[in-house]
């Protein structure tokens, strides 16, 4: 029987157990405050930052948010940063991506306080990450860790192969399963647009994770019997449903389960546990700031 990873429950677990964190920070006088910054109006992005606000509520993180007019000056956004550097009760804040073309998106994560860079995306983080000394682990890659590590998967001395090489989730994710870590000792092949016979590289895979942003990119024929599959994307693509769209995958889910030992959904699989690890990022931003120790999950 193929495992499906119910991403929903490890996340609420997560939230549950930030919970007692937050209380610990109550006790000494402190709340946690995530503040999310959007550029623009993209759809995903907004419908990403309401969810957010909910799970906030949920856990007793103080949330705020910040809209910039999308056909505002790169300056807007700065000067937005720059007021959540300088906020108190701001410990941690994330700026949504995409933002818009006439934005550089590097030159915005320059700005942001590595020690309030919840997203883990500051190259002083990066760089910390990559020495084996990480602050904060991005939120995709560090949730993808609790999953394997939910279904019980032992990473040490198994095959990785990542599918995407973003800098948000491809790239972190390799530095972390190579760590010399409990939740690391793999053997990582990272692939891409350029690779050379993808379907060879996943089907000598222990584990897959799909990372790309390309609908259903990786199907059951790209795998050997008995992998684990991560499937990272949530792709909107046109349907007839309500909303005029529907979530899918960078897996075809339904003959891929027919090969996986255990594979996540999507929906319900990597997009909640990316959104709990934001919590927990705060969370431990908030106990460095506020100098008080809390147990993490
Ligand atoms: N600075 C920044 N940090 C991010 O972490 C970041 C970002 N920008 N830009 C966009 C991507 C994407 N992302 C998701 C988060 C949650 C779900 C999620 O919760 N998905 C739900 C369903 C969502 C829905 O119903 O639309 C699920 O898969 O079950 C998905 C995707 C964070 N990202």
């Amino acid at each position: 029987m193929t495992e499906i990873i119910d991403g929903n429950a490890v996340a609420s677990e997560i939230r549950d157990d930030l919970t007692d964190a937050i209380e610990t920070l109550a006790d000494a006088g402190s709340r946690p405050g995530l503040a999310t910054v959007l550029m623009g109006d993209d759809p995903a992005s907004q419908t990403y930052v309401n969810m957010k606000q909910r799970d906030c509520e949920e856990v007793g993180i103080e949330s705020h948010h910040v809209d910039v007019d999308g056909d505002a000056p790169p300056e807007a956004l700065f000067d937005t940063i720059a007021d959540l550097n300088d906020d108190p009760g701001i410990h941690g804040y994330i700026v949504q991506a995409p933002v818009p073309d006439h934005v550089d998106y590097r030159n915005v994560i320059r700005r942001v306080d590595p020690s309030k860079d919840v997203d883990g995306f500051h190259p002083e983080n990066v760089g910390r990450l990559v020495a084996g000394d990480a602050r904060f682990r991005p939120c995709t890659p560090h949730g993808v860790q609790k999953l394997l590590e939910s279904a019980d998967v032992d990473t040490e001395g198994k095959d990785v192969t990542i599918v995407g090489r973003s800098d948000i989730v491809g790239k972190p994710l390799v530095n972390l399963l190579i760590q010399k870590a409990e939740d690391g000792n793999a053997t990582v092949t990272v692939c891409h647009s350029r690779t050379d016979d993808l379907a060879a590289k996943t089907r000598s895979a222990d584990i897959v994770v799909a990372a790309v942003g390309v609908p259903e990119l990786i199907d059951g024929s790209m795998l050997e019997d008995g992998t684990i599959v991560i499937d990272v994307g949530v792709n909107r693509v046109d349907a007839d449903t309500e909303k005029g769209y529907e979530l899918v995958g960078d897996v075809e889910f339904e003959s891929a389960e027919e090969k996986a030992s255990a594979i996540t959904p999507v929906p319900g699989g990597v997009g909640p546990m990316t959104r709990a690890m934001l919590l927990y990022n705060t969370v431990k931003a908030a106990s460095l700031q506020e100098d008080v120790a809390v147990e993490l999950p």
